[in-house]
C-alpha cells in the first residue's frame, strides 16, 4: 500500500468560510480523504479576535502574501473576498511560489481568471475554484470534468443565495428589504459588501466563470448585462403572486449563431416552475446540452458549510494529484465569444408595475401610451389595499421585445398620472 500524502495548507482569510474550513480539517477523520491535512499557517485581519475555533496549534502570519509564498505550506486557500488587492496579489505570489490555490472567490476567478489560470498553467500549479459558483453544489467541477464531453448551448439558474433568500423571506414574512438582507449577513450568505450579491454582481461574476467553463469563451466581464433584486419592492413580490408568479433573480449563458451572452436579471416564473420552487439560499443550476439533455443540480448555495465543503472537495483534488488547467481548456484555447446583446432580443411577455394617481382618466392615459408603442395587455392586476402613493398597477403584456416594453415604459413614466417609474421584468416561458 502507498503511503498517505500530506499537504500543509496556508489559510488566508477567517470569515465564514475560513472558519468552516478549519472545522472541517479538524474533522477529517470523518471524512474520506484520500491523505491528511495539516493547517500550518493562518491569516486574516483581526489576530485576537474570537471565532469559535481553535487555531492555537496554527502559526499566524499578518500578511497573507507572506503566507502565500511560506516555506511552511503547499497549497495557499484564499478565502479573504475581493477582486483585486490582498487576494489577488496573495493568489499570484503563491502561484509564483509553486504553490497550489483553492480560492472560494468569484469575484476574482471573474475579473482576473485568464491571468491566473495562465500563471497556474505556466507554473504546473493546481488553482481550485468549485466553491466560488453556487457554494455547495459541485457545478464547476460538472462542467469543466464531467460534462466535457456535452455539446452544452445553455446553463441556467439562481447563483445568488442571498438575492434568492430576499425575495422568498420578503413574500413568505412580508419583512421588508432591508430586515431580510440584514438576516442574509447575519446567516453568512451576504459578501462582505452586499451591494455585490443585491446588484446582481455575485450572480453575473458566476454566470461569466460558467461561461467560460462551458463554452470556452474568454473571460469578459463587460460583456455580462447585469440587473439585480436591489429596485424590487415588496409590492411587486405581492403583485406578482397574485397573478400566480415568483421573482427569481437569473443567470444565464447561452450560445447561439453570434457567440455567448450572458446576462443576470430578475425575472417572472410561474409558481409551478421549477425556479419558482428554489427557496431560501438555495441555488439552482440547469446545464442544457447534447447528448445529455438537461442535468439540473440543486443545493446549498452559500453559508460557511456548504461552501468549505466545496472548498474540501477542491484541496482533496489536489492529494489525488493530476494538475489540469483551471478552466478545463488552457487558457490559449478560451475564445473572444462573449457579446452584449441588443435590446430587440428574444420577444417575452413582460410583467410592468406602476403606480397611478388616483384621477379620472390616468388608467386611458397609460393604455394609450401602451398602445401608441405596440405593448398589448393580456392581463391587468390592481391592488387597491397597497397603501402609499397612488394605485399599483400589474400588466403582463402579449409577447414584445425588450426595446420595445422598455420605451412604453419610459413614455409611462412621463405621464402626469404615473407616481414612480415603472418596473419592467421579463415572464419566463
Ligand atoms: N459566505 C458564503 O456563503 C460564500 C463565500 N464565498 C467567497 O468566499 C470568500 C470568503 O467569504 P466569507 O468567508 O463569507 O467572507 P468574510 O467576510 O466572512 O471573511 C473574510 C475574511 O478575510 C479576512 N481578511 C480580509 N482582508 C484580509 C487581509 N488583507 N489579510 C488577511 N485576511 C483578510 C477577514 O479578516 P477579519 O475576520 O479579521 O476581518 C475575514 O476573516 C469570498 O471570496 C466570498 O465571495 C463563496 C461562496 C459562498
Ligand atoms: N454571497 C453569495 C455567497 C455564495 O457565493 C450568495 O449569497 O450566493
Amino acid at each position: 500500500m502507498t503511503e498517505q500524502k500530506t499537504l500543509r495548507l496556508g489559510i488566508a482569510g477567517l470569515g465564514n468560510v475560513g472558519v468552516g474550513l478549519v472545522k472541517l480539517v479538524q474533522q477529517q477523520d470523518k471524512l474520506r480523504l484520500p491523505g491528511n491535512l495539516e493547517i500550518s499557517l493562518v491569516s486574516a485581519r483581526s489576530r485576537s479576535r474570537n471565532r469559535g475555533v481553535d487555531l492555537s496549534g496554527y502559526g499566524w502570519e499578518d500578511d497573507a502574501a507572506q503566507l502565500a509564498k511560506s516555506d511552511k505550506i503547499d497549497v495557499f486557500v484564499e478565502l479573504m473576498g475581493g477582486s483585486d488587492g490582498p487576494a489577488r496579489h496573495s493568489v499570484e505570489t503563491a502561484i509564483r511560489a509553486g504553490k497550489h490555490v483553492v480560492t472560494a472567490n468569484k469575484a476574482l476567478m471573474a475579473e482576473h481568471g485568464a491571468h491566473l489560470a495562465l500563471l497556474a498553467e505556466e507554473h504546473g500549479v493546481h488553482l481550485l475554484f468549485d466553491a466560488a459558483v453556487a457554494g455547495g453544489v459541485p457545478i464547476v467541477r460538472a462542467v469543466r470534468d464531467s460534462f466535457s464531453g456535452v455539446d452544452i448551448h445553455r446553463v441556467s439558474g439562481i447563483l445568488n443565495g442571498t438575492c434568492n433568500y430576499i425575495l422568498t423571506q420578503m413574500l413568505e414574512t412580508g419583512a421588508d428589504y432591508k430586515s431580510v438582507l440584514k438576516e442574509a449577513q447575519q446567516l453568512g450568505y451576504a459578501e462582505s459588501d452586499p451591494y455585490l450579491d443585491v446588484s446582481g454582481m455575485d450572480a453575473a461574476h458566476k454566470a461569466l466563470i460558467l461561461a467560460v467553463l462551458a463554452f470556452g469563451a474568454k473571460p469578459d466581464f463587460s460583456k455580462v448585462r447585469v440587473a439585480g433584486v436591489d429596485q424590487i419592492e415588496s409590492l411587486d413580490i405581492k403583485l406578482a403572486n397574485k397573478m400566480g408568479y415568483r421573482i427569481r433573480l437569473v443567470a444565464e449563458a447561452v450560445q447561439d449563431e453570434n457567440g455567448v451572452r450572458c446576462h443576470v436579471a430578475p425575472a417572472l416564473f410561474k409558481v409551478d416552475h421549477p425556479l419558482a420552487q428554489v427557496t431560501g439560499p438555495t441555488n439552482a443550476v440547469m446545464v442544457e446540452g447534447e447528448p445529455v439533455g438537461r442535468v439540473t443540480m440543486t443545493g446549498p448555495g452559500a453559508g460557511e458549510g456548504p461552501t468549505a465543503s466545496a472548498v474540501m472537495g477542491d484541496i482533496s483534488r489536489i492529494l489525488q494529484g493530476a494538475v489540469t488547467a483551471p478552466f478545463g481548456l488552457p487558457v490559449s484555447q478560451l475564445e473572444d465569444k462573449l457579446y452584449l446583446s441588443s435590446g430587440d432580443g428574444p420577444r417575452s411577455v413582460w410583467f410592468i408595475r406602476i403606480r397611478l394617481s388616483d384621477k379620472s382618466g390616468a388608467m386611458a392615459s397609460l393604455s394609450n401610451a401602451l398602445a401608441k408603442c405596440d405593448v398589448s395587455i393580456d392581463l391587468m392586476q390592481q391592488d387597491s389595499s397597497a397603501g402609499g402613493d397612488g394605485s399599483p398597477i400589474a400588466i403582463m403584456t402579449h409577447p414584445c421585445a425588450r426595446n420595445v416594453v422598455e420605451s412604453a415604459a419610459a413614455i409611462v413614466a412621463e405621464l402626469e398620472a404615473c407616481v414612480d417609474k415603472p418596473r419592467v421584468l421579463r415572464v419566463e416561458a
